[in-house]
């Protein structure tokens, strides 16, 4: 049985997309990341914790597979996770605007006698995005509860110029990537 330690919509959206049905584990794992910690670690490292937080949770059933994820927006060494308010969100988009970003979600899938995980990161350039824009999407709400203060899947599909990778992967969860692991756990044929 899966569970998907996870609170994201998207996440159970895709899952679904792939013809699943998993439990849902309600986890709060803090995202913090540690000073001079590479973007690469820190997005794996929290998937891993969620995962493993969600594994805790589902202990009694031994069949039981818990995945985890994270997604960060990356421009150079910094990295942009949810918005705390709309100054926060504004502010993020200005300096996506106009430049190449990574987004780098990580996924984990652990059981009690093993873990797999993968790691997928695609580039996206934004246009450049007007202040009037960025007002106007920040008002629409969709900037909340996102890394970068952005979802490809809405809006801001408009903002993207050019996008090498995986979109299921900017959404939250790299599809191709997560099949492959829940064939080695048995869930997909
Ligand atoms: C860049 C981008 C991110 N996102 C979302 C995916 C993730 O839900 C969120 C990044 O935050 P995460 O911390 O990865 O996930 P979450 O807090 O939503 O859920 P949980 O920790 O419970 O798993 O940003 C989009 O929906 N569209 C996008 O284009």
């Amino acid at each position: 049985m899966l569970h998907l330690a996870s609170k994201s919509p998207r996440r159970l959206e895709l899952l679904r997309q792939l013809g699943l049905d998993p439990g849902l584990l309600d986890l709060d794992v803090p995202e913090q990341r540690q000073p001079g910690e590479p973007p690469e670690d820190y997005v794996s490292r929290v998937a891993r914790e969620k995962a493993g937080a969600g594994l805790l949770k589902v202990m009694s059933s031994p069949q039981a597979v818990v995945l985890g994820a994270d997604t960060e927006v990356v421009l150079g060494d910094t990295v942009y996770g949810k918005p705390t308010d709309a100054a926060d969100a504004a502010r993020m988009l200005a300096e996506l605007s106009g430049r190449t970003h990574r987004v780098i979600t990580c996924v984990w899938l652990v059981s009690a006698g093993r873990e797999e995980h993968a790691t997928s990161i695609s580039d996206v350039r934004f246009a450049e995005l007007t202040g009037p824009q960025i007002e106007a999407y920040v008002a629409s709400g969709e900037a909340f509860g996102k890394a970068g203060a952005y979802g490809i899947q809405g809006r801001a599909a408009a903002f993207i110029a050019h996008l090498s990778g995986s979109h299921s992967s900017v959404m939250g969860l790299p599809l191709h990537e997560t099949a492959v692991l829940l064939r080695k756990f048995q869930l997909l044929p």
